[in-house]
């Protein structure tokens, strides 16, 4: 059974709204998945995963957030070369700048995405709910 993690960090809860569709997604292909906050995650854990999910909210200007999941996504960026991952968050007011640059960053150190990311504006609609859902079936 493919290994899958679901990683995020939420300060409102709508990327958390995500993660937990991303994860059903998951769950309904097959996989078995595994949910932790940014903060329960350590790069030491990136063999344990066939494949992660990454969500994380626009902050700062345009950027990851940085007391947390930024550090923490920094130290697994060793381990992201040839890594089945895929991108997930939400945004405010700009116009989805920051995952833009993240997936670029992505690709650069060799991840493989299953998908394109996924981003919505605040808390996740039934559409944006859905995109999770399919972005959680890629993983498996
Ligand atoms: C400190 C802070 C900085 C933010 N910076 C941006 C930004 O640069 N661009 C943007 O589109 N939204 C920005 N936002 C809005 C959040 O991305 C948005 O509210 C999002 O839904 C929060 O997701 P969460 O509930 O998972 O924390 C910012 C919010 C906060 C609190």
């Amino acid at each position: 059974m493919s290994r899958i993690a679901v990683v995020y960090w939420s300060g409102t809860g709508h990327t958390e709204a995500m993660a937990n569709k991303v994860a059903e997604g998951a769950s309904s292909a097959g996989g078995d998945v595994t949910v932790l906050t940014a903060s329960e995650f350590h790069a030491s854990m990136m063999d344990d995963f066939d494949s992660i999910a990454f969500g994380c909210p626009s902050m700062g200007a345009e950027q990851l957030e940085e007391s947390e999941f930024e550090p923490m996504f920094q130290e697994c960026t060793s381990k992201l070369s040839g890594k089945k991952i895929a991108l997930f968050g939400s945004y405010g007011w700009g116009d989805g700048e920051w995952m833009r640059n993240w997936e670029e960053d992505c690709k650069g150190y060799g991840a493989s995405l299953t998908c394109n990311p996924v981003i919505c504006n605040e808390d996740p609609d039934a559409e944006a709910e859905n995109s999770c859902i399919e972005l959680g079936k890629t993983l498996v």
